[in-house]
């Protein structure tokens, strides 16, 4: 039972709320969820707050490869855009500490020197194309960097090269090529394939294998594609049968590759592979190098199992000068053109610059490689339950006595929404972040929150209290418990054992409304004081008096009783931070049997 004894200074109510991540950093950029109440929609802002040479506010950009024009005056309208090709590893990592975000093509490594040398600066990498095997995912996951990338700009560039790749390799075209330039006249050595009516393998149906495929059936071939997660519905509007690899490798006079690099995919087409193709197999890849194991592949076209190779994309680029591969008779190479066309690079250079701006300004990226994307009207609707999960988090873990020992936490979202219709990706990461700021130096974000909890052992588990009724609001409450920990306040520990705290959202406000056992009601602003007291007649004015003797302006408070002259939980929000001697006092007042300040 809760009753709101006093609402002293609700009208102190801060209209905006600014929840710093990284304000651990000097004069690094801020990293906040930033909710203004008078401004919509919320964003997830990557502010930089100070540039490093103190003089300029806005964001530096690092554009690391050359960018189309159209990306540039993007993000010269944003930013401070430091153009720097050709740096070395170890210029790159100098320069990186002072920028906010780096731009940059495939080829560009972004290791994980790059994300420590970066001292938390850099808060966005932008791929200016599809392929991230580039950028250490893991490293900036870690150190709380977005990467973004621009994956749809240059499809149709990359399935063109395919397909001029494949034509070429078919008619010998770059050797005849050199044969007439260097005088000769060769027509019996560089009688070519056919490509009409031959089977044509796609390995890897994305964007541009089913565009290669498109492209080759129109040039009267016979398609297959193999891609363990491909939708059949796709291939089956183009008309492409999708088959297991092995009988896609067996059965293919020429194989395409259009996967990315992974760690399954690494060195996909070997030795034993090629040893399963048909004999005189002609292979393309556009793709990444790495897919290939390139000395198996030069194996086996000296043994005549694969006829020829055209290839766009290499292991290491560029390739070494004397690479038997690249110098082989029957291949093919570019030095990764693929996504290089006038057009695709306008594209890619305006799609990675919108990202990169969109989440300077905090706009959730929907091109987010490493982080949840959360679509705008999820994130409007979510904004005051963000904040009452930081919070929460926050408040729980000062309860906690020697707050490090945290380990298992459990997070309950009573909510009459389906559970498919309430997203919680935003709230855990918010969760974990308030659980963890208060008691390290780490910063967390919405990119970090999963690894971070991870790496300190802390386990949050989540269910769902599913609630009859309308549907309207996306939650009721959220209830944060840990687990297995004593607490600095008994009074937060429930009938179960562990540290309860429980909150809702009141006129777009997020309200702490349980502790322990104990409804109480109060706003999440400034910071709170609880204590536990005899219920009894004048204790609201005595602490209220004490506070106001030393100047501490109470925003609000509320007492939480089990039943009327028994234990009682006053919870008192202020302003300011009371002095020490101040929270003394209140500690000495008779009927007081604990109290703790907590910091929001
Ligand atoms: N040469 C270039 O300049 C150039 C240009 C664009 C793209 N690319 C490269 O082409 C590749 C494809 O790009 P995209 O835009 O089509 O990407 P995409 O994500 O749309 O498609 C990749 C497809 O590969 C599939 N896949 C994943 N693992 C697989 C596996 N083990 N076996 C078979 N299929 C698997 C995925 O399910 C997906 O459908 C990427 O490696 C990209 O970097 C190169
Ligand atoms: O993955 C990609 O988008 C392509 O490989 C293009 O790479 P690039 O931007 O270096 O041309």
């Amino acid at each position: 039972m809760a009753t709101s004894a006093a609402s002293c200074a609700a009208s102190l109510r801060q209209p905006s709320l600014k929840l710093s991540l990284s304000s651990k950093h000097s004069l690094s950029p801020l990293f906040s969820v930033s909710f203004n109440h008078k401004r919509a929609p919320p964003r997830l802002v990557i502010i930089a707050s100070a540039a490093a040479d103190g003089i300029s506010s806005k964001p530096t950009v690092l554009i690391a490869e050359k960018l189309g024009q159209a990306g540039l005056d993007l993000l010269n309208e944003f930013a401070n855009v430091d153009c720097a090709y050709n740096l070395s590893p170890e210029e790159l990592c100098t320069k990186i500490s002072l920028c906010d975000a780096l731009i940059v093509r495939s080829g560009t490594k972004v290791n994980r020197d790059v994300f420590e040398s970066s001292a938390g600066r850099l808060k966005v990498v932008g791929r200016a194309g599809v392929g991230i095997d580039n950028v250490d995912l893991a490293a900036a996951t870690e150190f709380g960097c977005l990467v973004v990338n621009a994956p749809t700009a240059n499809t149709v560039a990359a399935a063109e090269h395919g397909i001029a790749l494949l034509a070429a390799m078919a008619r010998n075209v770059a050797q005849a090529d050199a044969s007439v330039k260097a005088g000769k006249w060769q027509r019996n050595k560089y009688v070519g394939v056919s490509l009409v009516g031959k089977t044509l393998a796609v390995l890897g149906f994305g964007k541009v294998g089913s565009e290669v495929a498109r492209r080759a059936k129109g040039l009267g071939m016979h398609v297959i594609a193999h891609d363990p997660y491909a939708p059949a519905d796709r291939a089956r509007a183009i008309g492409v049968d999708l088959v297991s690899f092995d009988e896609a490798i067996a059965t293919a006079d020429f194989i395409s590759l259009h996967m990315p690099l992974t760690p399954a995919t690494s060195k996909v087409l070997n030795d034993e592979t090629f040893g399963k193709m048909k004999k005189g197999v002609r292979i393309i890849n556009v793709a990444r190098g790495g897919v290939i194991d390139e000395e198996a592949l030069v194996r086996a076209l000296d043994s005549g199992r694969v006829a020829q190779a055209a290839l766009d994309v290499f292991t290491e680029e560029p390739p070494p000068a004397d690479s038997k591969l690249v110098q082989h008779e029957r291949v093919t190479v570019t030095p990764h053109l693929g996504a290089s066309t006038m057009e695709a690079q306008e594209g890619v250079a305006i799609e990675i610059a919108e990202a990169v701006v969109g989440a300077l300004k905090g706009e959730l990226a929907a091109t987010a490689v490493n982080a949840p994307m959360v679509p705008a009207e999820v994130l409007t609707e979510l904004k005051p339950f963000v904040e009452l999960a930081e919070k929460l988090g926050r408040l729980a873990v000062q309860l906690v006595a020697g707050g490090s020992g945290v380990k298992t936490v459990k997070v309950s979202y009573a909510s009459s929404r389906a559970p498919d219709d309430l997203d919680t990706r935003l709230l855990r990461a918010m969760i974990t972040k308030g659980l963890i700021e208060p008691i390290s130096d780490v910063f967390v974000n919405l990119v970090n929150a999963d690894y971070t909890a991870k790496q300190r052992g802390l386990r949050l588990t989540e269910e769902r209290i599913l609630l009859d009724g309308s549907p309207e609001s996306p939650l009721e409450f959220i209830q944060v418990q840990i687990a297995n920990v004593e607490s600095k306040f008994a009074s937060a520990i429930s009938e179960s054992g562990e540290i309860k705290v429980e909150g809702r959202v009141k006129d777009g406000v997020p309200h702490l409304t349980k502790v322990g056992s104990f409804e109480v009601d109060v706003s999440l602003e400034g910071s709170i004081i609880l204590c536990r007291q005899v219920d009894q007649p004048g204790m609201i004015g005595t602490v209220g008096s004490i506070l106001g003797s030393e100047n501490v302006n109470v925003s609000f408070m509320s007492v939480g009783r089990v039943a009327p002259r028994k234990h009682a939980v006053m919870a008192i929000g202020v302003d300011e931070q009371p002095r020490k001697e101040t929270l003394k006092k209140i500690g000495d007042v008779p009927a007081i049997e604990e109290f703790v300040f907590l910091k929001l």
